[in-house]
């Protein structure tokens, strides 16, 4: 199981959370990687943690004023990229793009959709990985994987239609680790998560809770 932290713009020590995943990370042996906002990259990434970008733009090098290179983000040291998260939503040309642009520059890339058919759209396009994600429970106290289980069985369903080989992730609220059990039971081979760890008094009890039971 993966555990794919996502910092989003929380106003979290992006150095404190990474420096407690990669220690439980290397304690559990479960694969943990933290994504923070663009401008910690490097710091976040100089703690040895898995780290990941929110987002790159689909443009190449050139007269792009304000995009996120994918060549910059892998050069900071990150090693993925979200694609197309719920609060970063992006047309299907342009999610495309940036896939084609995250595999140019190396990156993994993981392409968000809040659901089933979204999710087999964005299989096509051939991502590492694809998580289904409800916005209506991003950010709540409710886990997807007990609130609506049927959304994780069907995404895991419609990308394999499309391609068995990208993985399927699930997110939205998902904070503890019977929850992170119930979405493995449903399918998933990953989670993505935010408020769980970032909102965390102690992220670091967060984190090992989380993957307690794997
Ligand atoms: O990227 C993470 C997801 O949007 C889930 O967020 P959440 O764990 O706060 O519900």
């Amino acid at each position: 199981m993966f555990i794919l932290v996502n910092l989003k713009a929380y106003p979290c020590d992006p150095v404190e959370v990474a420096t407690a995943a990669r220690d439980v990370a290397e304690d559990s042996d479960v694969r943990i990687a933290v994504s923070p906002q663009a401008a910690d990259l490097r710091r976040v990434a100089d703690t040895g943690v898995e780290t990941w970008a929110q987002h790159v733009d689909p443009n190449d090098y050139g007269s792009h004023t304000g995009s996120t290179l994918a060549e910059a983000v892998a050069e900071a040291g990150a090693e993925g990229t979200l694609v197309n998260h719920s609060e970063k939503r992006m047309k299907l040309a342009d999610i495309d793009g940036s896939v084609r642009a995250a595999e140019r520059a190396g990156l993994e890339t993981c392409v968000c959709a809040n659901n089933p058919a979204q999710i087999g759209a964005v299989a096509a396009l051939g991502p590492d990985s694809v998580a289904v994600e409800p916005p209506e429970l991003i950010g709540g106290d409710d886990s997807v994987a007990s609130a609506d289980p049927d959304i994780v069985r069907d995404a895991v369903e419609a990308a394999a239609n499309v391609d068995e080989d990208v993985e399927v992730f699930c997110g939205a609220g998902i904070s503890t680790g019977d929850d992170v059990e119930a979405a493995g039971d449903l399918g998933a081979t990953g989670i993505l998560l935010a408020s769980g760890v970032a909102k965390a008094d102690d992220p670091r009890a967060a984190l090992e809770n989380l993957v307690e039971p794997l």
